[in-house]
């Protein structure tokens, strides 16, 4: 007997064991998609994860019921790294599936089915297919397990698996995007007809049929005459329906009389723009060469390279030569971004090059165009490169030789929820390793852990010490706001020296960043008599006030509450906005400066792809003369014309009760400086803090990456930190707070008892409750040259232990392997 290991979209912490019916011995492989039945009567599709003989001893074994592909749609690279990922981020398979794959290639039961109206069916389908697409015709829309219980079968997924491949259904999100149709309907000219005498014998018969006379004509000048007609060439069905009134039924008249004949065809909507004058790589400067020169002699060391350019170095153009000799060698590139909202830059500046090449891969795209990608790559057709965020490391690539690591320093990169709580940097360094990929993390601020790697040869570094052309870094001014609020001479959130800069900047047509690292108009209410916040519901965390809406919002669950005339402890009407966030400096700036247009860009104002691209496009054309912002400003962003940038509250980011606080500050503070001044005449920045002495400040306006990563560094050895321990968070989780913390004790005295002093907690996290869950927090700080993997099983031991205690059957205990 064969057996197959599925792997399934449950969380199981390990992989079922199938029978393999016998008609299908030899013919399956890992990666190809099944139908099996999993518990009861639940029928799930997964992945074949491996084949083997091995009977299971603890369960009788099912057979597969069906099975979807003919062949694989997972690669056996993919699959490697998936079990790396489940391994080392302590997770199921199941869950590095569900994140790995787009919905349209996933038909979970609850996946949403829907009709899709334009539809033609082109061949008679069999009866059971035809009633399942017209109850879902009926419906509109339908989940997989009602189909499966309407229709009587024990699994529909092949029938919907072939209405997906007609187009006639389409899955779950892939209705957001606005891209259909997909399919296009050609014609050209029968067989029977492409001879001189036939086709006259055609005419012939058409005397008595003028319309379709007349269409056939048409027809024949839009392939460009009798000739190019008889060679089979093409004309789009709808385009030859649209030069004559009422011509439909004569098309299909013609059809049935075989004259002409009609395909359907996928035209690859991402391919749509076409690009028809690709231009030639720009040529670098000596200083960009030889850092190119240094990279390319890293790569033959089979070392990762760290390329440490300040902003504006023109790292970008570096990446690009890269790429261009990747795809001349005939391999794919990967360039990994940490953020959508870069995403539209780069996206312009690879298709001037690269034209057809690009394929581009994020969240903001419709689940069908992701679905393209995928397949795409899978089926090796026109992507030699792909530029995408994080989840783009899942892609089936099958000859990779380049990966990229844009902005390498970035927390984005990380995935908090759900699992697989991946770091997309880590990642791609794995996927590198199974490909031999040279790869290249690019950075203005490296991350600490990266730098220390160059330290211990693990990374080559390169450096680009100058920006493009000689441009001089920004200058850096610091201002005293505790000083300008006593002397009175701050203008709401504006210090003197930053308006007036604001104003030259604006009169000498130049245009402003303004950077504030948080969103809503204020981050909180507060009553002024009594001091009563209103605060989430849910969550324990205060509400944020949104001006727009005049409602209270929870960044965390997203809860909203009226505002309150009154407060709801004390009921004096004095409730006061308190602190600052981007709208409210768009309005206050708004104020001061009437005439300045303004654009502001936050999690609120791009929630879709056109919110980025309109912002970044309208920014680049002039339409507005200042940008407000949160981090979303600060990196990558090439714009020409911004000569003033301005942070509006460095301590915030300073204050941050977090080990990491000091590096992030030193990033974003250098990345938004770096947006200034990129072209024509020096930037300057201005820095807005109460405390202008920091150590962390004053290494930004030295722009001294090494003496700050010297300090921190010896500051992470002396308190036992990453890069020199690693570090894992449990958090545990449930609706009642005691058995949190009994759970939470339980545990941690379990962990000390194995690892003793590298446990610290329980604690209550930052945040302490959220969607009604009390959260407790343990953190496991370990040696770096212990074995994480032996670390992790003792663990993993230890919440098994807890997990089994009856009263803690309910628990949640989520596993946050590297937290950020
Ligand atoms: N060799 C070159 N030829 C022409 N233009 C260049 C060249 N190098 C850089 N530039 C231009 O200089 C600007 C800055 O370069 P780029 O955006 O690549 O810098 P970067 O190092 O990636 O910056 P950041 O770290 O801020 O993202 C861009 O507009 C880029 O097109
Ligand atoms: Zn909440």
């Amino acid at each position: 007997m064969r057996y197959a290991d599925i792997v399934l979209p449950v969380p199981l912490p390990k992989l079922f064991t199938y029978e393999v019916p016998n008609e299908y011995h030899g013919t399956l492989a890992a990666g190809q998609r099944v139908v099996v039945s999993f518990g009861k009567k639940k029928l799930l599709s997964g992945i074949i994860f491996s084949l083997h003989n091995n009977k299971p001893e603890a369960y009788e074994t099912k057979p597969i019921i069906s099975i979807l592909d003919d062949k694989p749609i997972v690669t056996l690279s993919q699959l490697k790294v998936w079990e790396w990922m489940a391994d080392y981020y302590q997770c199921t398979l199941g869950e590095v599936y569900k994140a790995a794959l787009p919905s349209g290639l996933k038909l979970e039961s609850e996946t949403r089915i829907f009709y899709n109206d334009e539809f033609e069916a082109e061949t008679e389908m069999p009866e059971k297919t035809q009633q399942i697409l017209d109850f879902l015709a009926a419906k509109k829309y339908s989940t997989i397990s009602e189909i499966n219980q309407f229709s009587g079968l024990k699994s529909c997924h092949h029938i919907i698996k072939q209405l997906i491949e007609l187009d006639a259904v389409v899955v779950n999100e892939q209705l957001k995007g606005s891209w259909r149709p997909k399919t296009e309907v050609f014609l050209s000219l029968h067989n029977n007809v492409r001879n001189e005498n036939s086709l006259r014998d055609a005419f012939d018969s058409l005397s008595r049929a003028p319309k379709q006379l007349e269409v056939l004509m048409l027809f024949l000048q839009s392939t460009g005459g009798v000739s190019e007609a008889m060679t089979g060439k093409e004309v789009l069905k709808k385009e030859l329906a649209s030069k004559a009134v009422n011509s439909s039924t004569a098309i299909n008249e013609l059809i049935k009389k075989e004259m002409l004949v009609q395909v359907k065809r996928n035209v690859d909507r991402l391919l749509t723009s076409k690009i028809e004058n690709v231009q030639k790589v720009k040529t670098l400067s000596p200083e960009q060469d030889s850092a190119l020169q240094e990279t390319l002699k890293g790569f033959d060391e089979n070392l990762p390279v760290l390329l440490h350019g300040v902003t504006s170095s023109g790292k970008t153009e570096i990446y690009i030569h890269l790429i261009d000799q990747a795809i001349k060698k005939g391999q794919q590139a990967l360039y990994l971004l940490p953020e959508i909202a870069l995403t539209t830059q780069i996206t312009n500046r690879l298709k001037a090059h690269f034209g057809e090449k690009l394929g581009i891969y994020h969240s903001k795209f419709s689940d069908d165009q992701r679905v393209e990608v995928y397949n795409n790559l899978l089926n090796n057709k026109s992507y030699r490169v792909i530029l995408g965020v994080r989840s783009s490391v899942f892609l089936p690539f099958s000859n990779l030789g380049l990966i990229i690591i844009d902005e390498e320093h970035e927390n984005s990169f990380k995935q908090f929820d759900p699992a697989p709580r991946y770091h997309a940097r880590d990642v791609a360094l794995v996927l590198g390793q199974g490909f031999k990929s040279s790869v290249l993390l690019g950075t203005a601020t490296p991350s600490i852990e990266s730098y220390y790697n160059v330290q211990n040869n693990k990374y080559r570094l390169v450096e680009l010490t100058t920006r493009f052309e000689g441009m001089m870094m920004p200058e850096i001014i610091v201002v005293n706001t505790r000083e300008a609020q006593r002397k009175k001479m701050m203008q709401s959130h504006f210090s003197p020296q930053l308006l007036e800069h604001i104003s030259e900047a604006l009169s000498n047509k130049q245009q402003v960043i303004l950077f504030q690292n948080r969103r809503g108009f204020a981050p909180f209410m507060e009553c002024m008599s009594c001091g009563w916040i209103p605060k989430c519901k849910h969550c324990d965390v205060s509400l944020t006030y949104h001006k727009h809406i005049h409602q209270l919002i929870c960044h965390y669950c997203g809860y909203s509450s009226n505002v309150h005339a009154t407060c709801q402890a004390c009921e004096s009407p004095t409730l006061n906005l308190k602190g600052f966030g981007t709208q409210k400096i768009e309005e206050e700036i708004g104020q001061i400066f009437p005439d300045a247009s303004i654009a502001r860009m936050d999690y609120d104002t791009t929630r879709s792809r056109k919110g980025y691209e309109n912002i970044i496009s309208g920014f680049e054309q002039g339409e507005y003369n200042i940008l407000v912002g949160t981090q979303m400003v600060t990196k990558g962003l090439d714009f020409d014309r911004v000569s003033l940038v301005g942070i509006l509250n460095a301590d915030q980011m300073l204050n941050h009760p977090d080990f990491r606080a000091f590096e992030k500050s030193f990033q974003m503070m250098a990345q938004v400086s770096g947006r200034a001044g990129r072209k024509h005449k020096r930037g300057t920045v201005i820095i807005q803090t109460s405390d202008p002495e920091h150590p962390v400040i004053a290494k930004v306006r030295s722009n001294n990456y090494a003496a700050f990563y010297q300090e921190q560094i010896e500051e992470r050895e002396q308190f036992n930190y990453p890069p020199f321990y690693r570090i894992i968070h449990l958090t545990i989780k449930h609706k009642n707070q005691n058995v949190t913390n009994q759970a939470a004790n339980y545990l941690a005295g379990l962990l000390r008892s194995v690892f003793g002093s590298r446990i610290l907690g329980p604690q209550v996290p930052p945040v302490n409750r959220i969607q009604d869950h009390h959260l407790q927090r343990i953190m496991i700080k370990y040696e770096r040259k212990a074995s994480p993997s032996q670390v992790k099983k003792l663990i993993r031991d230890c919440i098994n232990q807890t997990l089994a205690n009856e009263r803690w059957k309910y628990v949640q205990i989520v596993n946050d392997v590297d937290p950020l």
